[in-house]
């Protein structure tokens, strides 16, 4: 299982602690969320913020942008040093455009599904992408619940995936600690971000290596 850790959930007082804490784990990623109080009703951070993090991190970032018109970015993005950029296919009104900007500048590219979106509005972009996030809380916070019909979507999801050959892998992200882990993990998630999990425990490491071990 692929871990990333969502740096939302984090002491914002002590990043530089809290990246260095992360370089020192099994986590495979750097999740960065990215809200703009529009697509989402929150705020955090933008691109001076995310290129200082990348300056601390040795993990690859995986930025999760919850904003409309996330096109208008794509080079800051890379510039920032992500690998993956991710994108909402409800924030994207021309997403075969943004998916091939992304590619271009030489990043990853995931397309994020928030949780009351039917999987069938990705069935003409599977082929093209590395990395389907599907949202198992509404975006915009952290430390929320898990939504259950995440496990009857994902089954959906892995089917599409297989049946149109394609190569992307699956990322869950909201709500996710030991528990709903293991169930994501039977119905075969392939990468799990977690933020309150990690960050709310009094051992960090631990709660990562628990996931990566799903
Ligand atoms: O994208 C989001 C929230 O919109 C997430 O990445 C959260 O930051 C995950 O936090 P937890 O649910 O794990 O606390
Ligand atoms: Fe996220």
């Amino acid at each position: 299982m692929l871990i990333a850790p969502s740096l939302l959930s984090a002491d914002f007082g002590n990043l530089q602690r809290e990246i260095e804490m992360l370089n020192s784990s099994e986590a495979d990623y750097l999740h960065i969320d990215v809200m703009d109080g529009v697509f989402v009703p929150n705020i955090t951070f933008g691109f001076p913020v995310i290129k200082a993090i990348n300056a601390i991190s040795t993990l690859p970032l995986d930025v999760h942008l919850m904003i409309v018109e996330p096109q208008k970015y794509v080079s800051q993005i890379r510039d920032c040093g992500a690998s993956l950029m991710t994108v909402h296919v409800e924030a994207c009104v021309h997403l075969y455009r943004v998916v091939q900007m992304i590619r271009q500048a030489g990043m990853k590219v995931g397309i994020a599904i928030n949780p009351g979106t039917p999987i069938e509005h990705l069935v003409d972009i599977i082929n093209e992408i590395d990395l389907v996030l599907l949202m198992s809380v509404n975006p915009g916070f952290g430390g929320q619940s898990f939504i259950k019909n995440t496990l009857a979507k994902l089954v959906r999801l892995k089917k599409l995936i297989a049946d149109s050959g394609s190569n992307a892998i699956v990322e869950v992200d909201g709500g996710i600690n030991a528990h709903t882990g293991g169930l994501l993990a039977q119905y075969e998630a392939d990468m799990l971000v977690a933020g309150s999990y990690v960050f709310n425990s009094p051992a960090p490491h631990h709660a990562i290596r628990a996931l990566k071990a799903l």
